[in-house]
């Protein structure tokens, strides 16, 4: 029998621009932004993607969804290319692979009724039908009940906003959450209650998660398996207990002391 593939993976992907987006005043040349990656993850796994500004997470996370072409490498969905696929596997990807961002504040259109962004996922991908039973369910699974459906954005905290861009995420259950940088813009005092409901997800749902941030810790505490990201190449790749106890690569050593200063710092402030 041969294995499983995973559910979602790149091989040997490699991106290059004419110049960095940063770099006003530099003459044209090649910039490779993501160089050779590999990267996957399997049903039922959380995996992160760590690494300082500019490593090329985010390159790497459009990548990972379809919403950019790799100029060299492939984009695997259940062991099939995503760029050589038809029309109905290619309409498959789109409604597994679903993405939380960074910001809910941003990601949600201040003017639209939790009910009506809810249901936006099931329009753009034309899933037809009625979700009244969806609606609930999803809400449920993200602990929040139907009274948000008639609200508005602004009537949320940051934190329950973030559950509603997951639960909007959730609605056309996908195999895969992306999740970029879910927590950086929350107050710290919430960040784990998210962080709590994407580890639930992943062990009640049996979905995947790529966890994506440049905190080591958050993505330690939220999965199974983590690779460093530096310079566009995947230094070091692991669990994450190893990660940061026996950092290998200089990339990931800096990383967990960014962990233990600003903690220390933390502490600092507390006594
Ligand atoms: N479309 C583009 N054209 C030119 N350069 C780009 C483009 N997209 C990204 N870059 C450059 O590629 C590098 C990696 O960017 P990327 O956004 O993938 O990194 P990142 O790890 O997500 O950083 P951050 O955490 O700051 O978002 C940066 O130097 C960026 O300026």
């Amino acid at each position: 029998m041969s294995p499983v593939p995973p559910v979602l993976a790149m091989e040997q992907v490699t991106q290059a621009y004419s110049h960095p987006r940063t770099a006003l005043f530099r003459a044209p040349g090649t910039f490779t932004v993501l160089d050779c990656i590999d990267f996957h993850v399997h049903a039922g796994e959380a995996v992160g993607l760590v690494g300082e500004s500019g490593a090329g997470k985010t390159t790497l996370t459009r990548i990972l969804t379809g919403m950019e072409k790799p100029q060299s490498g492939r984009v695997l969905f259940e062991g099939a290319d995503i760029w050589q696929a038809g029309p109905a596997e290619r309409a498959r990807f789109r409604r597994s692979v679903q993405m939380v961002l960074q910001n809910p504040r941003s990601s949600l259109d201040p003017r639209m009724k939790i009910g009506t962004a809810l249901l936006e996922p099931m329009r753009s991908l034309r899933i037809d039908g009625n979700h009244l039973d969806r609606l609930t369910e999803v809400l449920g699974q993200v602990g929040l009940d139907t009274s948000a459906l008639e609200r508005f954005p602004h009537e949320f905290s940051g934190g329950q906003l973030q559950r509603i861009a997951i639960a909007r995420a959730l609605m056309p259950n996908p195999r895969v959450l992306v999740a970029d940088e879910p927590v950086s813009a929350l107050d710290v005092s919430i960040q784990a209650q998210v962080l709590n409901l994407l580890k639930d997800l992943v062990r009640d749902l049996g979905l995947s998660l790529v966890f994506i941030a440049h905190d080591l810790s958050v993505v330690a505490y939220t999965t199974h398996r983590a690779s460093v990201i530096a310079g566009g190449r995947i230094v070091e790749t692991g669990p994450p207990v190893e990660l940061f106890t026996r950092p290998k690569a200089p990339q990931t050593q800096n990383l967990v002391s960014a962990v233990l200063t600003v903690n220390s710092g933390l502490s600092g402030n507390a006594l």
